[in-house]
């Protein structure tokens, strides 16, 4: 007799419509009544209904007894497939908590370990082995309902940890996952994306676990053919509207392809954009604060890194620079750039496109002393701002960032790379080597730092505060484009939103516990610019930020 076969009767019950639908599935909270009408009163313990704030507060209780952050991640993304009300009641009421198990840094690691978690899978992977010529089709297929908003990557940038190939779905998952959680956009709209062509990361690549393609990426004609392959497919069978967020694509494709679809395609790139919004919303909130020269035009910026993160932060800078008086080309010499081969000047060799806009006629004292490294770099140009976007630990080392102090009364230190594991700085560095002086903030969470009496409270410089909103006020507007305007809007909103209280604490973003209301400001903002521009193809000329804020999801509302 054959061990197994296809009548054979399952030792567990036939999964119910209902408890197998995490979009329904309410566990131990089905009230009485509903468990009778749903025919789940056998399937569930007969004992009294929980409440949701009950189950959120022994999940947070479970979390806490997890040994490590990747087991909590596990235990987050099953209840995520199982139960998205409470998923997102906890998330939501408890951002501090699950944004950095969801997200940075504990999503890079899930990423590194991708192929040993025990997690449902969530997402499609569209690979080109299998599926080129036939994305429209696999779509329909795979995902045949409404999908609102796409998060997709191709995964050779992920965070700062380089090419993951498909292992690296839990960034798109992540990203999704807060669209919902800060931006409210209900979770049946999300849909999460991996274009497997290939990796070229061998120790990836040949693991005996690896979960994609066994090949070298695709390039050239054919990788642009599948990309526009997939963008094609997605406003056929999603429509026009559906918004497309690229994320974590390698610097070698993610402003080319931003650059080819911004004009025709609702998308936008999230580590160029949201990055900048972010970035630009620290910079306008921290003119507030005692001793920062309060116009941006008294401000220059010196970034090391000059990637997607880096150029995009220094594009929106010009526009908010030329909106305070500078020209252009003033704008543009107010940022200075350092990338892996030294400073980025005219007439130096292997300048790309996209950083020629920013390559100084440097004059010779500071290429001399960008051969004695960053913190000569940083005696010569004085910049009021240093901005970490390379991926490098360590790098804004001690002499760094005590010559901004030498400097600046207060200095603008943003360590932006992540996971944790790569901030150029950690926060207590920032401010031991600056007496307490640097304004600093970070792309992953740091706690906040006690040190000679003060508390100083890091700010967490991540275009999570941006793209949920963002999206959220694309989809309400209907917008048909995503332009730089729009994140200039953002990030004023978003600066705006910064209390008294956040900022003599040294902090330039809003408290993330806000996120909610936060990203409901954010969609506004971009109603507006939307209705300005006339990009929208909705009627939001008077929607107010209560009408977004009322309208997001929010499981929890009213019960917790
Ligand atoms: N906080 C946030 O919200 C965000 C943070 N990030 C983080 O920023 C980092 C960079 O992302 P992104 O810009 O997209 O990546 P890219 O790969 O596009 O760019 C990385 C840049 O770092 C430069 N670089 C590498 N090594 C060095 C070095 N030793 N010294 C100076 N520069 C160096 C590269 O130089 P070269 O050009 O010569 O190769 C390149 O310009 C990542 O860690 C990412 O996680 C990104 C987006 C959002
Ligand atoms: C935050 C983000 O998008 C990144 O690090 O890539
Ligand atoms: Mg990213």
């Amino acid at each position: 007799m054959s061990p197994t076969t296809t009548s054979a009767p399952s030792t567990a019950p036939p999964p119910h419509p209902v408890l197998a639908n995490a979009a329904l599935n309410r566990g131990r909270r089905f009230a009485d009544a509903d468990r009778a009408a749903l025919g789940v009163d056998a399937l569930v313990p007969s004992g009294p209904a929980r409440s949701l704030r009950e189950e959120v507060a022994r999940l947070l209780a479970k979390l806490a007894s997890l040994p490590t952050p990747i087991l909590r991640y596990e235990c987050l993304l099953r209840l995520a497939s199982s139960d998205e009300e409470l998923f997102f009641a906890a998330a939501q009421t408890n951002f501090a908590h699950v944004l950095p198990l969801i997200y940075t840094p504990t999503v890079g690691e899930a990423c590194v370990t991708y192929p040993s978690l025990d997690i449902p899978p969530r997402g499609l992977w569209l690979s080109h082995a299998n599926h080129a010529g036939r994305i429209e089709q696999t779509l329909r297929a795979a995902w045949p309902r409404k999908a609102s908003v796409i998060v997709v990557s191709d995964c050779q940038r992920i965070l700062g940890l380089g090419d993951l190939g498909a292992n690296g779905m839990p960034i798109p998952v992540g990203k999704l996952l807060l669209y919902t959680a800060c931006g409210g956009v209900p979770p049946a709209d999300c849909l999460p994306v991996v274009l497997d062509v290939g990796c070229d990361v061998d120790a990836v690549r040949d693991a005996p676990d690896y979960i994609g393609t066994r090949a070298p990426r695709i390039t050239g004609e054919a990788y642009d053919a599948f990309v526009d392959e997939f963008i094609t497919a997605v406003a056929r069978v999603y429509g026009q509207s559906c918004l497309v967020q690229f994320e974590d694509f390698g610097n070698a494709n993610a402003m080319r392809l931003l650059r080819k679809y911004r004009d025709d395609v609702c998308c936008f790139n999230d580590d160029v954009q949201g990055t900048a919004a972010v970035g630009l919303a620290g910079v306008l909130a921290a003119l507030r604060m005692h001793d920062v020269p309060t116009s941006i035009a008294d401000h220059s910026f010196l970034f090391l890194g000059a990637g997607s993160a880096g150029l995009g932060i220094a594009e929106l800078l010009v526009l908010a620079l030329r909106r305070a008086g500078l020209s252009e080309a003033d704008a543009r010499k107010r940022c200075w750039f350092v990338d892996s081969r030294g400073l980025v000047y005219a007439g130096r060799e292997r300048v790309s496109g996209d950083k020629l806009p920013f390559a100084h006629d440097a004059f010779p004292a500071a290429v001399s002393a960008a051969t004695g490294g960053l913190a000569g770099l940083v005696d010569v140009l004085k910049p009021t701002a240093l901005i970490g976007v390379s991926t490098q630990p360590g790098s804004f080392a001690p002499e760094v960032i005590a010559k901004m102090a030498e400097h600046n009364k207060r200095p603008l230190v943003f360590a932006l790379s992540n996971p944790t594991s790569k901030s150029e700085c950690t926060a207590e560095e920032a401010y031991k080597h600056s007496d307490g002086r640097a304004v600093f903030a970070s792309g992953s969470p740091f706690a906040r730092v006690e040190l000679n009496g003060r508390t100083f409270v890091p700010g967490q410089g991540n275009n999570s505060y941006v793209f949920p909103g963002l999206g959220l006020g694309v989809l309400v507007s209907g917008a048909r484009v995503v332009p730089d305007s729009m994140l200039l809007a953002a990030a004023d909103r978003l600066a705006s939103l910064v209390d008294q209280g956040q900022l003599d604490a040294g902090c330039v973003y809003p408290d993330p516990k806000t996120l909610m209301d936060i990203s409901a400001n954010i969609a506004h903002a971009v109603c507006d610019e939307a209705v300005k521009l006339g990009v929208n193809t909705k009627d939001v000329a008077d929607v107010t930020v209560q009408q977004i804020r009322e309208r997001m999801y929010e499981p929890g509302r009213g019960r917790m």
